[in-house]
C-alpha cells in the first residue's frame, strides 16, 4: 500500500524547557529527535512522500537527512491542528499517515499493522491500553472513575484518506474546533469508523525532560 507521510513538527517545545523547538535536540548517532521521526518513514519504501511541517531555515540548517526526492517541506501554524492542515494541502497521496515529529520510536511492525488496517479501514489510529486509572477531577476534587477496560492513549501515526482528513480539517477550521488529535475531527464531522490499532508504549511523545532521559 502506497501512502504519504505528514510529519509535524513546528511546535515551540515549551514543556521540555530547552530554549528551542525540542524535536531539533540530538536523540542518538548525532541524529536529532525529528531525524529519527523521519527516517522511519524514509526506510518505508512504501512510503511516497514525506511533508515535514516546520521552519522550513530551520529543518534545513539542523537536520542532516540524505538528500531525497520524497521530502516537501511545509511551514507550521500557530496549533498542532493547523501545522497539521498546512501539512495535508502540500500531500499528494491518497492515503495519509500523520504522525508527531516529537515520537521517534515508531516501530516498523506498527506502522506494517497500520498498513494492513487500512487494506479493510477508511481510517486507523495507533493506540495503547490505559496502565492507570482515570479520573475525572473538577475544582481539585474527583468526580468519578471512568472504567478503564474501555480506555485506550491515542498515538501517532493516525492514518486517514486525504480527502477525508482534508474535508473534516476544513469544516473544523470554519467551525473554530480545535481538537488534541487528528481522529477526533473524524469523530466530530463524519461517520467514519477509525479502526484502534494496537501500537507499543514505546512509541510514546517526548514532551517533558525526563522523556528526553
Ligand atoms: N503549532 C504546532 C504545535 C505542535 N506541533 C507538533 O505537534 C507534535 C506534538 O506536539 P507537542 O508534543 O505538544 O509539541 P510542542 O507543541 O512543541 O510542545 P509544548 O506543548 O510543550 O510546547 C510535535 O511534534 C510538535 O512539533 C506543530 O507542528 N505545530
Ligand atoms: C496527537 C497526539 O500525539 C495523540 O496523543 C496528542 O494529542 C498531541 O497532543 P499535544 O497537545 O500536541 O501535546
Amino acid at each position: 500500500m502506497k501512502y504519504g507521510a505528514v510529519i509535524v513538527a513546528a511546535g515551540k517545545g515549551s514543556r521540555m524547557h530547552l530554549g528551542f523547538n525540542k524535536v531539533f535536540a540530538d536523540l542518538k548517532d548525532g541524529c536529532s529527535i525529528l531525524e529519527h521521526s523521519v527516517q522511519i518513514f524514509l526506510s518505508d519504501p512504501d512510503c511516497a512522500q514525506i511533508v515535514v511541517v516546520t521552519d522550513p531555515g530551520q529543518y534545513c540548517k539542523q537536520l542532516k537527512l540524505p538528500e531525497c526526492g520524497r521530502i516537501t517541506l511545509a511551514c507550521g501554524g500557530s496549533t498542532r491542528q493547523e501545522s497539521v492542515c498546512n501539512g495535508l494541502e502540500a500531500m499528494l497521496c491518497d492515503i495519509v499517515m500523520i504522525h508527531d515529529g516529537a515520537r521517534p520510536f515508531l516501530s516498523a511492525s506498527s506502522l506494517t499493522a497500520l498498513k494492513q488496517a487500512m487494506e479493510t479501514e477508511q481510517a486507523a489510529c495507533l493506540m495503547v491500553p490505559c496502565k492507570d486509572t482515570i479520573k475525572v477531577v473538577k475544582d481539585g476534587y474527583i468526580e468519578e472513575t471512568l472504567p478503564r477496560e474501555s480506555l485506550m492513549a491515542a498515538q501517532t501515526p493516525q492514518v486517514f484518506h486525504t480527502k477525508d482528513i482534508l474535508a473534516c480539517m476544513h469544516k473544523a477550521m470554519t467551525d473554530g474546533y480545535t481538537g488534541t488529535d487528528d481522529c477526533s475531527l473524524v469523530e466530530k464531522y463524519s461517520d467514519i469508523r477509525i479502526r484502534a490499532v494496537q501500537g507499543d508504549y514505546a512509541n510514546f511523545k517526548v514532551t517533558t525532560p525526563e522523556d528526553l532521559k
